[in-house]
């Protein structure tokens, strides 16, 4: 059994860690926190949960109970898994962390997009970019995971085939993403009230969105070069879900796509290549684990269309993690995980 910590679980990154954990076979969850939650039980605070986590109470963080666990899941926000994380490490407990704090391999692009210094510079050669459809045989053996984020994961996965195979156009690349409204987080803010977002859609930092930096770099990767990237985030009127229509110019019109992207994910237990044709929506991933994705070239010309969905709290975040800690430690990479999408 996996001991299982959790450092920030009154987000929903967190309950939905509980969630899925809950369902685990082979994982314990022995320490969730929350500073201003602190004694009170989870089922108190989360009704979903009754008869899940009985006798299991908020605590105030602590390195000594944390460091006792397997592994720890940081859910918090920016800055939080830069100050304990290496406590942690030192103490022989893996660290997964679904923030930002270490996804950038580079420092000072962190600080730049992230508006402050990075708190954990050393750590960064170590940390692991848990993107398991492209990094599976570094997590087997790391010790430090940084999940990847919502935009990112959806992203990534639809692009990479074309990137990989070197089919696109990697100076001109465009992810058209849409968010669901639980992807600002569970604080409280004028922007998620219901009144400013239901019945109305906007994009927002079109100039610039901190995940530009994270996906451009995947995409690099991918691509074995430099890549121009335009990527533009909307808030639709929807709780979960990202919906990433990308759109790459093919160098080469005479290869099969369909057969290029079922290649490239035909062993990926988590990423659904929908038949030729298809339009995936949000509402099939919605509490799964699953990035679901649809490639098109209209009229036969050179431009594709990837489609690509996932549920921002689940393959987007919580999901991915437990993926992670399944790999980690040498379980079954599907394990609580095999949750369908919910329809209605
Ligand atoms: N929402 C989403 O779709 C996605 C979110 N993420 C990322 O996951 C992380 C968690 O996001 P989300 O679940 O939305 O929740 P929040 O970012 O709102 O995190 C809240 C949790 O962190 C705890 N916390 C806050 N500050 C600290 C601190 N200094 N020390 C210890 N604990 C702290 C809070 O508890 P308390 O204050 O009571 O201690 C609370 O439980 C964020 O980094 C977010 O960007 C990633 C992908 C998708
Ligand atoms: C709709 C919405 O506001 N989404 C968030 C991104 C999701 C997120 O949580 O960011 P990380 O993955 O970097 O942690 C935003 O645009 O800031």
């Amino acid at each position: 059994m996996v001991k299982v910590g959790i450092v920030g679980g009154t987000g929903y990154t967190g309950v939905e860690l509980l969630r899925l954990l809950a369902q685990h076979p082979q994982a314990e969850v022995v320490v969730i926190t929350s500073r201003s939650e602190a004694g009170l039980a989870v089922a108190d605070m989360y009704p979903n949960l009754r008869g899940h986590y009985d006798g299991l109470a908020f605590s105030v963080p602590d390195i000594k109970t944390l460091g006792a666990c397997d592994v720890v899941f940081f859910a918090t926000p920016h800055g939080v898994a830069h100050a304990l994380a290496g406590e942690l490490l030192a103490a022989g407990t893996k660290v997964i962390d679904l923030s930002a704090d270490f996804r950038l391999q580079d420092a000072d692009e962190w600080a730049k997009w992230y508006g402050q210094p990075h708190g954990a510079p050393e750590l960064l050669d170590e940390a692991v970019y848990g993107l398991p459809e492209v990094n599976r045989e570094q997590i087997k053996k790391a010790r430090l995971i940084a999940v990847p984020g919502c935009y990112p994961t959806a992203t990534q996965l639809g692009f990479l085939p074309l990137l990989e195979a070197g089919l696109a156009d990697a100076a001109h690349l465009i992810a058209d993403c849409k968010s669901g409204v639980s992807g600002a987080g569970r604080g409280a803010s004028v922007g998620s009230l219901y009144s400013e977002t239901s019945e109305s859609m906007k994009a927002y930092a079109v100039k610039g969105h901190r995940h530009l930096p994270e996906i451009r770099q995947g995409l690099r990767r991918a691509a074995g070069k430099d890549v121009g990237l335009t990527f533009v985030p909307h808030l639709t009127p929807m709780i979960r879900g990202i919906h990433s229509t990308l759109y790459a110019t093919v160098v080469d019109r005479s290869v099969d796509l369909q057969a290029l992207f079922e290649k490239r994910y035909a062993n990926e237990p988590f990423v659904d290549v929908m038949p030729a044709g298809s339009h995936p929506e949000t509402r099939s991933v919605r509490g799964a684990n699953v990035c679901r994705i649809a490639v098109h070239r209209p009229q036969d010309g050179d431009l594709v269309v990837v489609l690509s969905v996932i549920d921002n709290l689940v393959k987007g975040a919580s999901g991915q993690a437990v993926q992670n800690m399944n790999i980690l430690f040498g379980l079954d990479e599907r394990l609580g995980l095999s949750h369908a999408g919910m329809l209605p």
